[in-house]
């Protein structure tokens, strides 16, 4: 196993009510077959985002133990890749178990001549075969209502039917003009979503849903913070109509999938797998929900092209995945690679594999 870092800009800050994300720097990883060194190198990545994952540095730790574990024991001493993902705490250090325990299920889908879609239903015990292409939402971050209009029209020429808006950076009244804005400005048949990243207290989240109400929203994410799971279970148990669907995002990662669930904390919830320790158990979580009635969302945590690749391998094996945060890529002004999945009419198609794009990254497999 090997990582080497990268960092990268995107193209102009995105405004979220937790501050802005400007750069993203994290690490590519490649493992090697156990067959023989000429067949599957398998890929991962790792990019932390501090708030969601591990530091920078934790992450970096994290790996370099990793790599010297590999290179001292060797697999003779029975450090399999497997065991490789196994070395690695998914509460403690997330990203680096994503970025290796991708490595290892691409190297493994490679290996089998299959997809990483159809890896990863496998192993999750999916019968059903994976979506050969994903719907996705467009991601808007905090602005103006004349900004965010004018973003979400582009959004909607470009062939989205489904936008998410970064709302929480400012007051109730700005972002409900911003929401009518938008509405306004794409008319009904496009589907829109909310996303406070946990900026309101009970009272305001109240005010805001109130408000916001009139906008026929999907739902608003994380109206609450990350710990107040019994307060997303008041909000939306509240019975109003027309009312307001709740999402849980920065919740699941902070308590779990199982906590959200229980708690009948939320009509849908954001699973990035980044922020979840790995493609398997962003798969495993997705399938808890959907077995509770729970509406799963795939999103990236604006990952480079790898992770997000993986990310949509993910959500093509939920059974009829609603549309998922994975079209961020043009949020970034450069890339590792070319995108091997573009957005197309709000969605983008499923690489058939092998892996997770077939011969797409060959560059960033060479040692
Ligand atoms: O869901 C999307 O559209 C894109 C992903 C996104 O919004 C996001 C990206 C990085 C960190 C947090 C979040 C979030 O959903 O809150
Ligand atoms: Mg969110």
């Amino acid at each position: 196993m090997r990582h080497r870092s990268f960092a990268l800009d995107l193209t102009r800050p995105l405004g979220t009510a937790n501050g802005e994300i400007r750069r993203r720097e994290g690490f590519v990883i490649t493992v090697g077959s156990e067959r023989d060194d000429s067949t599957a190198v398998g890929l991962g990545e790792a990019t932390p985002l501090p708030g969601w994952t591990e530091s920078y540095e934790a992450c970096e730790t994290a790996l370099d133990g990793l790599d010297e574990l590999d290179e001292g024991g060797g697999r003779d001493e029975g450090h399999s890749r497997e065991s490789l993902t196994a070395g690695l705490d998914a509460e403690s250090t997330p990203a680096a178990r994503h970025g290796v325990a991708l490595a290892v299920a691409d190297a493994a889908a490679r290996d089998a001549d299959r997809s990483l879609a159809s890896h990863v239903a496998e192993e999750a015990g999916i019968d059903a075969d994976p979506a050969a292409a994903v719907p996705v939402n467009a991601t808007i971050g905090d602005g103006t209502p004349s900004e965010a209009a004018a973003e979400a029209e582009r959004a909607v020429a470009a062939g989205f039917d489904c936008l998410k808006l970064k709302v929480g950076a400012r007051e109730v009244n700005e972002d409900v003009e911003r929401v009518r804005a938008v509405r306004e400005a794409v008319g009904e048949g496009v589907a829109l979503r909310a996303d406070a990243n946990g900026a309101w207290d009970r009272e305001t989240a109240r005010r805001a849903l109130d408000a916001l109400a009139p906008f026929d929203l999907a739902y608003v994410e994380q109206p609450l913070p990350a710990d107040d799971v019994d307060g997303l279970a008041a909000l939306r148990a509240d019975g109003r109509d027309p009312g307001v669907p709740v999402a849980a995002d920065e919740s699941v990662g902070r308590h779990g999938i199982e906590a959200v669930v229980d708690a009948d904390a939320a009509d849908a919830v954001i699973l990035k797998p980044m922020a979840l320790g790995g493609p398997d158990r962003a798969l495993a979580a997705a399938l808890r929900a959907w077995s509770a009635g729970v509406d799963p969302v795939v999103t990236t945590t604006i990952d480079a092209v790898v992770a997000r690749t993986a990310a949509v391998h993910v959500a093509a094996a939920v059974p009829d995945v609603s549309p998922c945060g994975l079209a961020t890529g043009s949020l970034l002004d450069e890339d590792l690679a070319p995108d091997p999945c573009p957005v197309t009419d709000g969605a983008v198609r499923v690489p058939t594999g092998p892996g997770l794009a077939g011969g797409a990254f060959d560059e960033l497999r060479r040692p």
